[in-house]
């Protein structure tokens, strides 16, 4: 791995991550397999309340891992707040996690089944943290929206990430890591139940996307970016009511 790069490859992919990010092997990292029936429902969960409205993306891009979508987070207009959280956190970003093909490319599973494609919805604590990038490296820094997607023959209008949320909220939460490096264990993962129904075309559009290998330059192909499932080490899932 030359540098600080990494990739989902055989030589810089997630088995080899630990060599330059040693919290890969940390006691919150994620992705994780859940286990609807080992989670424990909690009371104290309250509903998840997201309010992406008056939200302004600003660019898309291909950052040589994932296409990734970002957003002004310069006041609270998009904003999630309940459920585990105890401050509302802003959307930075959202960006998906792929497969070349049928049920491999989520990163969470649920019983160790796998989806054709995971979304993320980053925010961060601007209640707690003045930036982004401070917010980053704290344990409750970050919360992370995980949406499955699954192929059917229904089409998702646009990225708009209110009109890509499934109708119904529920969700299982536990804390855990950013899935790329640096891995930092700073985030409230909080991933839905329920997952989103996108056509093969627009699955097969995000299979498609290219990213420059560095070194030689040679056009390869950018999927099966997901990072396998990460021990446990004790934590508790809990589940929305
Ligand atoms: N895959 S991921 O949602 O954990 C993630 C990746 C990069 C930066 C992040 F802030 C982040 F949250
Ligand atoms: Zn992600």
């Amino acid at each position: 791995m030359t540098g600080h790069h990494w990739g989902y490859g055989k030589e810089d992919g997630p088995s080899s991550w630990y060599k330059n990010y040693p919290v890969a092997e940390g006691n919150r990292q994620s992705p994780i397999d859940i286990v609807p029936n080992e989670a424990s429902r909690d009371r104290d969960l309250g509903p998840l309340m997201i309010n992406y409205d008056h939200c302004t993306s600003i660019n898309i891009s291909n950052n040589g891992h994932s296409v990734v979508v970002e957003f002004n987070d310069s006041d609270d207009r998009s904003v999630i707040k309940g459920g585990p959280l105890d401050n509302p956190y802003r959307l930075k970003q959202f960006h998906f996690h792929w497969g070349g093909k049928g049920h491999e490319g989520s990163e969470h599973t649920v019983s160790g089944k796998g989806f054709a494609s995971e979304l993320h919805l980053v925010h961060w604590n601007a209640v707690k943290y003045k930036t982004y990038g401070e917010a980053s490296t704290a344990p409750d820094g970050l919360a992370v929206l995980g949406i499955f997607l699954e192929g059917s023959i229904t089409d998702f209008k646009g990225f708009n990430p209110k009109c890509l949320l499934p109708s119904s909220l529920h969700f299982w939460t536990y804390l855990g890591s950013l899935t790329t490096p640096p891995l930092h264990e700073s985030v409230i993962w909080i991933v839905l139940k329920e997952p989103i129904e996108v056509s093969e075309k627009q699955l097969g559009m995000l299979r498609m996307l290219l990213f420059t290998e560095e070194e030689d330059n040679q056009k390869m192909r950018m999927e099966n970016n997901f990072r396998p499932p990460q021990p446990l080490k004790g934590r508790r899932v809990r589940s929305s009511n």
